[in-house]
């Protein structure tokens, strides 16, 4: 598979290590404006950039009739609308925020322990994450889907980040060097706490589900998620 990637910086050149692992090719490495870039060049395309540039990477690969994943958080505002063109021009797209298999499986851990928490009023529920230091934007993209995981699976009305207002989910975002991302859901009562956590020790697991999204992406039309790829 000929891959462009779209944003060469920490998950670029991550990506870029583990796909070549599993034979594939880097056709494409695209820093700044995609206007210039060959794109026809790639099978397809993985977009980790900034928040302020995926809109327009995502939507330039519809354009060129290009797959594209991306795994960019803090641009999802305009997400509905990214949908909206990938639909109008026949393409192909997979948004995550977060692409590693460990995460997708909490995700499916955590709708279900809201769902039972839902009855039990004498816990309140919040989320935590630390990432390093250079992230752009926050709370994560992960801690989002969490959240509104919760949101629909309860009785919650939505999420704030630091404080929360009656009957909203409080999520704090911590930055600390290094830390590749981390992510807890507490329960916490009078009595006792009930914690879910998910460590990533590295980037790595975050990489490869992105090439296995692209790989699995590559020869289809649609809008689908990590769900889809993974089956569950
Ligand atoms: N969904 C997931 O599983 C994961 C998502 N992420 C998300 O991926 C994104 C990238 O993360 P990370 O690699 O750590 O960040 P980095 O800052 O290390 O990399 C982003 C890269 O994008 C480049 N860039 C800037 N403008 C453009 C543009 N117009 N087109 C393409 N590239 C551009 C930057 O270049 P320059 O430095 O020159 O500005 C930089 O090299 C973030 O939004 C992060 O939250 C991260 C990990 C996992
Ligand atoms: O910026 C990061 O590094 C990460 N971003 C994603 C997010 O915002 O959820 C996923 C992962 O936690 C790493």
């Amino acid at each position: 598979m000929k891959i462009a990637l779209l944003g060469y910086g920490k998950m670029g050149k991550t990506i870029e290590r583990l796909a070549v692992e599993r034979g594939h090719e880097i056709v494409l490495k695209v820093d700044n404006d995609i206007d210039n870039a060959d794109l026809q060049k790639a099978d397809v395309a993985i977009d980790f950039s900034v928040p302020n540039a995926a809109f327009k990477n995502i939507t330039t690969c519809f354009e060129k009739q290009i797959p594209v994943v991306s795994g960019t958080t803090g641009w999802l505002k305009k997400y509905e609308e990214a949908v909206e063109l990938c639909k109008k021009q026949d393409a192909a797209f997979i948004y995550a925020s977060n692409f590693s298999l460990g995460v997708n499986l909490f995700f499916e851990l955590n709708r279900n322990l809201a769902k039972l928490m839902n009855r039990f009023k004498e816990y309140n529920v919040a989320i935590e994450e630390i990432h390093h230091t250079q992230k752009l934007d926050a709370p994560s993209g992960t801690a989002i889907s969490l959240a509104e995981q919760i949101v629909e699976n309860s009785d919650k009305t939505g999420w704030r980040l630091d404080e929360a207002k009656e009957n909203e989910i409080p999520v704090t975002a911590k930055r600390i060097e290094n830390v590749p991302g981390t992510h807890s859901i507490l329960y916490n009562s009078e009595v006792d706490s009930i914690k879910i956590e998910h460590v990533a020790h590295s980037r790595d697991g975050f990489a490869l589900g992105a090439v296995i999204a692209a790989e699995w992406l590559q020869h289809r039309k649609g809008i689908y998620s990590m769900k889809d790829v993974l089956g569950l």
